[in-house]
Order: C-alpha cells, then sequence, then structure tokens
C-alpha cells in the first residue's frame, strides 16, 4: 500500500514535472513569437510616431494593471470571493461588469483575467487571437490515456485545429440543408408523443400539465443527436437495449463537467496527487465515453447510412489526416463529444423557450398563425404519425417571427452569460488595450449590463431581430454560442431543434405555467442556468384539432 503510495506520488510528480516542461516549451514558443510580434510592433510604432494623432493614440494605450477591478488578497487575489459567490459564477462576473465598468481585471492566484462585455473589444480580441483556456484536469485525463484531445483539452501551440476540423463539419451550411433538417423534421411526432406521454389531466383546471418536463427535453435532445449523428431513431426499444437510461446520462455528463470546471478553477491539488474530485471526474469522464460508444456503435451499421448522416462526413473529413493518426479513434471521440456536449445545454434552452411561449400569449396566437401559412391548418396526423410535420429548408425560410422569436428567447435569457473564455496565446493591442499573452478573458453578454449598445436590452422583443429594426443587437454580439474559431460548433444543430420543437409546440398547444404573466427566474447558482420545472409548473391546453384525442386520453387517465 505505502509502495504504491509513493509509486503514485512519484507518477504524480513526474507528471507535474512533464507540464512544466510544457510550460517551459510554450513559453521558449511564445518568447520566439513575441520576438517576431516585437520586431512588427516596432516597424509599427516608428511609422506611427511620425503622426501626431497616433502620437496622441499611442499615449491612451492601456495595460491590464490600468483596468478597474477588485484589489483582491495577496497571492490568491479574488479567488475566495469567487469561491464564496453565493449567487453563481454568473453572476458574480456581471456583477463585477456592473460595479467596474464594461472592462473589468481580476486576479486569480496567479492567473490574470479580464472580463468584457464591450463586444467591439471581444470581437478584436477573436479576431486577433485564437487561444483558448485549455481544460486542464480534462486534457491530464486525455494525455494519460492516449486518447485525442479535444481543441479545449489542447495547449494553444498544439495542433488542435486537425481535431476542430471535425467538429466544424457540422456547422457547414450545405449540411444543414442536407442533413441536420432532412434527420430532425423526422423527429417531429416523437417530440410530440413524448409531451403527449407525459401531461397529466388536472380536472379542476381543465388543463394538462407537464410532469417530468426535463425528461422530455433531454430524450428529445438526445435523440436529435443520434438522429443528425448516427442516422437512427433512438426508440423506447432502442433505448431499452442500452446498459444506462438516457436521464442518467445526462446527469453523469452534467456532474462531470462541472467536476471539471471545478478543479479548474480550484486548488489545483490535483495536479500533485489525484484528489477525491479528481477521480470522480475521471471516473465521470470515462463513463461518459464508454457510455457514448456504446450508442454510437448501436448505429454503426450501414442500413442507418441510407440518408445523408454526419458520421460519414466526419469521417470522409478525417481520411485528409496528413500525418499516421488513429483516424477511426478520432472519430469516435469527436461523436461521443458532441453526444455529452450536445444534450443539456440544449435541453435547458428549450425548457426556457416552453416557459417564455408560456408568458407571451400574444405571441402564441401570432406564431400559429404563422405556420398555419406557411403548412396550413394542423392535424392529428402530426402527432400519431411516424415522422410528424414535415418542415423543409424551403418551409422554414418563410417562418420569419419563429424565427425572431426563438433568436430573442436565446438572446435574452440565455443559460450562459459568459460565452467564450480565450487565453492569448501572444501579446496584442486590441480597443486600445494591451493584452499581454496567457491573460485569459471572458466575453460577458449579459442583457442588464449591455443597454450601451441594445436598446431596451433586458426587453422580450422579438422584432428587433427584423432587418432595419433600430432595436437590433450589433453584429459584432456573439450571442449565446460564443465566436470565432472556437465557437460552439453544434450551433446549426441546436438551433434546428430549438427551433423544431417551438413550432410543434406553437402548432398544437396553448401554454401557460404557474408564475401568471411573467417569466420565473433562472437559477443562475450553478455552472449553468436552468429553469426549474419543479418548482414552476407549466399547463398544455390542445388545440381544436386535438379535442378529440385528447378526450380519449383524460379518459384512459382517470381510470388509472
Ligand atoms: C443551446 C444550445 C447550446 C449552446 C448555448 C452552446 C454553447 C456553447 C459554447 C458557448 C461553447 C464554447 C464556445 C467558445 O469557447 O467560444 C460551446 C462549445 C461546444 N459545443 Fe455547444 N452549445 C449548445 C449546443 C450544442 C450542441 C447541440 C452540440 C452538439 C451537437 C454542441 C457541441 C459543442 C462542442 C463539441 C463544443 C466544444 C468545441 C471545442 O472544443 O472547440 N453544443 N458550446
Amino acid at each position: 500500500m505505502q509502495r504504491r503510495f509513493q509509486h503514485q506520488t512519484l507518477k504524480n510528480l513526474f507528471s507535474v514535472l512533464h507540464q512544466q516542461q510544457d510550460q517551459i516549451l510554450l513559453r521558449k514558443f511564445s518568447y520566439s513569437s513575441s520576438v517576431s510580434n516585437s520586431a512588427e510592433t516596432k516597424v509599427q510604432q516608428d511609422e506611427t510616431a511620425k503622426c501626431p494623432y497616433h502620437q496622441q493614440k499611442q499615449e491612451k494605450i492601456l495595460t491590464f494593471d490600468d483596468l478597474p477591478g477588485p484589489k483582491g488578497l495577496p497571492l490568491v487575489g479574488s479567488l475566495f470571493d469567487l469561491m464564496r459567490a453565493s449567487n453563481g459564477i454568473q453572476n458574480y462576473f456581471s456583477q463585477l461588469v456592473g460595479d467596474y465598468g464594461k472592462t473589468v481585471k481580476i486576479k486569480l492566484l496567479n492567473k490574470r483575467m479580464i472580463i468584457t462585455q464591450d463586444p467591439d473589444l471581444a470581437n478584436e480580441i477573436a479576431k486577433q487571437d485564437e487561444g483558448r483556456e485549455t481544460l486542464e484536469p480534462a486534457r491530464k485525463f486525455k494525455v494519460e490515456r492516449g486518447l485525442p484531445q479535444n481543441p479545449v483539452e489542447s495547449y494553444n501551440y498544439e495542433d488542435w485545429y486537425d481535431m476542430r476540423q471535425l467538429y466544424n463539419i457540422a456547422m457547414r451550411p450545405e449540411f444543414v440543408q442536407n442533413v441536420i433538417i432532412p434527420q430532425l423534421t423526422e423527429l417531429n411526432s416523437e417530440f410530440l408523443q413524448y409531451l403527449t406521454k407525459n401531461l397529466a389531466y388536472d380536472k379542476e383546471k381543465d388543463h394538462f400539465e407537464l410532469q417530468n418536463g426535463t425528461r422530455v427535453v433531454n430524450r428529445y435532445t438526445f435523440n436529435s443527436v443520434v438522429k443528425v449523428f448516427m442516422g437512427a431513431k433512438m426508440t423506447d426499444e432502442a433505448a431499452s437495449k442500452l446498459s444506462y437510461s438516457i436521464d442518467e446520462f445526462v446527469n453523469l455528463v452534467v456532474v462531470f463537467l462541472d467536476n471539471i470546471l471545478k478543479l479548474q478553477n480550484g486548488s489545483q491539488l490535483y495536479k500533485l496527487f489525484k484528489t477525491k474530485e479528481y477521480r470522480d471526474m475521471e471516473n465521470g469522464y470515462e463513463l461518459g465515453l464508454n457510455r457514448s460508444k456504446e450508442c454510437i456503435d448501436m448505429f454503426d451499421k450501414g442500413e442507418y447510412a441510407g440518408k445523408p448522416r454526419m458520421k460519414e462526413l466526419i469521417e470522409e473529413r478525417a481520411s485528409k489526416f496528413q500525418d499516421n493518426k488513429d483516424k477511426q479513434l478520432y472519430v469516435n471521440v469527436v461523436l461521443s463529444s458532441f453526444l455529452m456536449a450536445g444534450v443539456d445545454i440544449t435541453a435547458r434552452t428549450i425548457v426556457v423557450l416552453m416557459y417564455r411561449l408560456a408568458t407571451e400569449k400574444e405571441f402564441q396566437e401570432k406564431l400559429y398563425q404563422e405556420t398555419v401559412e406557411v403548412f396550413g391548418e394542423p392535424t392529428l396526423d402530426e402527432l400519431t404519425s411516424e415522422n410528424g410535420l414535415t418542415i423543409t429548408p424551403e418551409t422554414l425560410k418563410k417562418l420569419k417571427l419563429c424565427r425572431a422569436f426563438a433568436d430573442e428567447s436565446l438572446r435574452l435569457n440565455h443559460i450562459i452569460k459568459s460565452t467564450s473564455t480565450r487565453q492569448l496565446s501572444k501579446d496584442i493591442v486590441a480597443s486600445g488595450i494591451k493584452i499581454e499573452q496567457g491573460t485569459t478573458v471572458m466575453f460577458l453578454e449579459d442583457p442588464a449590463r449591455y443597454q450601451q449598445w441594445v436598446k431596451k436590452s433586458t426587453e422580450f422583443i422579438p422584432e428587433r431581430h427584423e432587418r432595419g429594426s433600430d432595436l437590433a443587437v450589433p453584429k459584432t454580439f456573439s450571442g449565446p454560442f460564443g465566436k470565432g474559431a472556437r465557437k460552439c460548433p453544434g450551433e446549426r444543430v441546436a438551433f434546428t431543434e430549438i427551433y423544431f420543437a417551438l413550432i410543434n409546440l406553437a402548432r398544437h398547444f396553448r401554454l401557460s405555467h404557474s408564475n401568471g404573466n411573467t417569466l420565473p427566474p433562472l437559477n443562475e447558482t450553478t455552472t449553468l442556468g436552468y429553469l426549474d420545472m419543479n418548482k414552476y409548473h407549466l399547463y398544455f391546453k390542445p388545440r381544436e384539432h386535438l379535442a378529440e384525442y385528447f378526450e380519449q386520453l383524460k379518459k384512459t387517465q382517470a381510470k388509472h
């Protein structure tokens, strides 16, 4: 036991030393690049020094130290404030911007961090530097097992781009038309059926109440990723063959992702020895990968490849790798990561959207009318048939209000206020601020903090997304999916799912909730915000074309 411990400790020390070596290499690398950068900067400075306008402008360049922000304690900086933030990390950062202004500095141990709500600064940084903060605990997990690292698990100087190319396949506009929409439209009736199965009639109030709401949306988002990437429907029969339930899978992923972030922002002890938190994360990651693989293998066969699916497109891209990478291993890691990253966050977003729809009674009718204009009157068949309503890229384009409604819901109540976290791979000057290599920059998008750029930013106004609106959100804003080379590769899959869910809801039901005419508040004490479906209840009234079907449902429920 003693010897095992010593061996393990030595191994850990060795691995920390390795990491330190990595850091030295990183510094060496960035030193040489900053040498060439500074040579270029010198030429530019010589040029600009001749011009009085630039002389004046140059004087205004701020450094990290010039930025406002909390003073923090010696050595640890603001670490304890962050750990104590009872209202959640997101709100802590947002509060800093409220207290100190649009761009704030903060120190966490030896980490320099800038939080900015300034879209112009964020945009300039994203254009100049693709560096991202590495998720060190997840990186360690992958390196120890010789598994391909995701971009966010690689250092900026490593080759993360090859892997990212595989992810980017899901963002290509032609695949939205040829893969995402045709695959997801076949889940329209399934979404309505899961919903219906979980509606319980309340005789007194004469409406149906949604039970197990989280389970319904988790299932929809899980099935959506499986459909787009593997081309298969995860029917109840198929799901029963998995060694786990889909809810278990989602919970597992939520916990281990949260553990990664806690380790990342915590004491860093896990780098010296495997702390309990690290071991929990490790077990969760291992299980998450195995369970994803189990699901992928289930639909690996050619029979599901009849209609274009993402799997083959990703494999085709991997076949272009230049070196001797194990291509299939890369593809498997990408497919598993899409499944792990794509379920919970989209589910939480759809929950918020449902409550938003239930809050906006007037819009419910307008959205309904728009779907009638585009698809005709709704029918029971859309609920009971195998695939439901057929939505095509062409019909989708016509649903302008539905799109604006979904866009506005995501803008105003998105569940993660800090959309991107960059770590600069070189020194840069952006919007008059000199930011040094290694600084972490968080792009914040909190409607309560950006009135300066977006009129009536805290109000729900879908019309602001119409062309030419003077309430428009400037293009420099990234929205909830982040920006630049690191943005969410699942954006188009997620948005299509959200969009389809909205169309189906508006077409078949009238919604309301237990918080009257106000959207229930989001709980933001966890890393990702969420709307508590147990606390606030969601009610459904089927539209007229479903009346008979739901009368039957009432009778069946009454019997039980
Ligand atoms: C409403 C739903 C979603 C939101 C708000 C969201 C948001 C984000 C954000 C903010 C990032 C980090 C971007 C950055 O660092 O700049 C991200 C990364 C990522 N997202 Fe999403 N996402 C959503 C849905 C999805 C879906 C459905 C999938 C999969 C199909 C997915 C897959 C990923 C992956 C794989 C990454 C990591 C990319 C990398 O490491 O380079 N996401 N997402």
